[in-house]
């Protein structure tokens, strides 16, 4: 199979081609690489796979030569790229991380722990548009699938905590540089240990709202702040990000013309590539919380139940934790004082991994063994 390869070189790009050489995906494919911006240079040798010189991502004929193309390189380029290439009659299979097409009729939204009923049935019926879920979705489902996949839930609300890195690299650079300068701030005071600790509070306080403190990508402080507020405002007092939640979590579990209430407030924190968020769950029956814990650990290899213990959660439950993983933990699961089939879950994981790369990568190797 020839795969077209564009945004090989993002963030999210980089990541998806060291989980292919880790996969060993290479080895089953003859990889074509495309830029926006090097047309001719030099392609890379993932997986030691000798690849001819990279090619106009704009070239619409030279992606037609492609059996699949995978594509990380973001919304807009979907947009210019995407119509064009199926008005020229290409009938390839697309895959994408963009969130553009998510929510066409012609394509469906790939996390095949939790649908793959729903890709197969895609596939068996001529689909050839496969598109990667929204990071704080896919992960919810990763870590909560053996309650959606087993109808358990009446109705779930998600309270997130978002990590820079869902902006983009500069985004995450960003971060670093505003946790240093606020460092620098007060870096003599905090190298004398009698010095006031109110008198540093004051100090981080005034250089967090100073001009001094880089806030160009984000537009506000994040380093010692948080912002609550993620992508477009929809003008109902509702954020992009917490409709994505409802719309996208119904589309994957294939249940979009009967739609379970899911809706949230979207944040932003200062981790770099984990993004956490705290459910309240209605469950449709009361459950043993012991149950509970079963479901969620049988439903995928990835789903790591922590106890709901001071200490594991602490070790085990972060983004320190997670970060760089494939393992979704979840814990915090207990019954709250509303009743007995309401329960509260905490869960982490790498928005990088499940939350971006991990599904595209995954969808190809579904084409490739189908
Ligand atoms: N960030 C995220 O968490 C998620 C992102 N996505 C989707 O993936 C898309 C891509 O996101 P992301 O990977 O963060 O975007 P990046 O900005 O990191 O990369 C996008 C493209 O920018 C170009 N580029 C320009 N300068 C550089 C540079 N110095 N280093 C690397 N690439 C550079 C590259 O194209 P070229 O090689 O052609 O020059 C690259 O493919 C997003 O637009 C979004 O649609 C989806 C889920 C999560
Ligand atoms: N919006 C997400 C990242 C992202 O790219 O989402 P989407 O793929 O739905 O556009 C975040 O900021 O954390």
């Amino acid at each position: 199979m020839r795969v077209g390869l564009v945004g090989w070189r993002g963030m999210v790009g980089s990541v998806l081609m060291q989980r292919m050489v880790e996969e060993g995906d290479f080895a089953h494919i003859e990889p074509w690489y495309f830029t926006t911006s090097n047309p001719g240079g030099q392609s890379p040798s993932f997986g030691g796979k000798a690849a001819p010189a990279l090619k106009d991502a704009a070239d619409i004929d030279a992606l037609k030569a492609c059996d699949t193309i995978i594509t990380c390189q973001g919304g807009d380029y979907t947009s210019a790229v995407y119509p064009k290439l199926r008005a020229a009659g290409w009938t390839g299979y697309w895959i994408d991380a963009a969130s553009t097409l998510r929510m066409d009729d012609e394509a469906v939204i790939i996390l095949d722990p939790v649908n793959m009923n729903v890709i197969k049935d895609a596939l068996v019926n001529g689909g050839k548009t496969y598109v990667g879920g929204n990071c704080t979705v896919s992960l919810m489902l990763m870590a909560l699938g053996g309650l959606f996949q087993n109808d358990l839930v009446e109705w779930a609300t998600s309270m997130t905590y978002q990590a820079a890195s869902g902006a983009g690299a500069n985004n995450m650079r960003e971060l670093l540089k505003g946790m240093g300068a606020i460092h620098a701030a007060v870096a003599d005071e905090l190298a004398t240990p009698a010095s006031a600790i109110l008198d540093i509070d004051r100090k981080v306080a005034e250089f967090i709202r100073s001009d001094a403190n880089p806030t160009g990508y984000f537009g506000v402080p994040l380093a010692g702040s948080l912002i609550p507020w993620i992508d477009k405002d929809l003008g109902n007092g509702q954020s992009k990000e917490e409709w994505k939640g409802g719309a996208e979590t119904n589309k994957i579990l294939g249940r979009s013309s009967n739609p379970l209430p899911i809706d949230g407030l979207c944040v932003r924190i200062g981790a770099m590539r984990c993004h956490s968020q705290a459910l309240t769950i209605k469950l449709k029956k009361d459950l043993p919380v012991d149950e509970i814990e079963g479901l969620l650990a049988s439903a995928n290899p990835w789903a790591r139940v922590v106890p709901n213990e001071r200490d594991a959660s602490m070790r085990d439950l972060t983004p320190a934790a997670a970060t760089g993983t494939l393992s979704v933990p979840v814990g915090r699961i207990r019954k709250l004082a509303m009743g007995k089939d309401y329960i509260s879950a905490f869960t982490c994981g790498d928005q990088l991994l499940w939350g971006a790369a991990e599904p595209l990568r995954r969808m190809l190797r579904i084409l490739l063994e189908k």
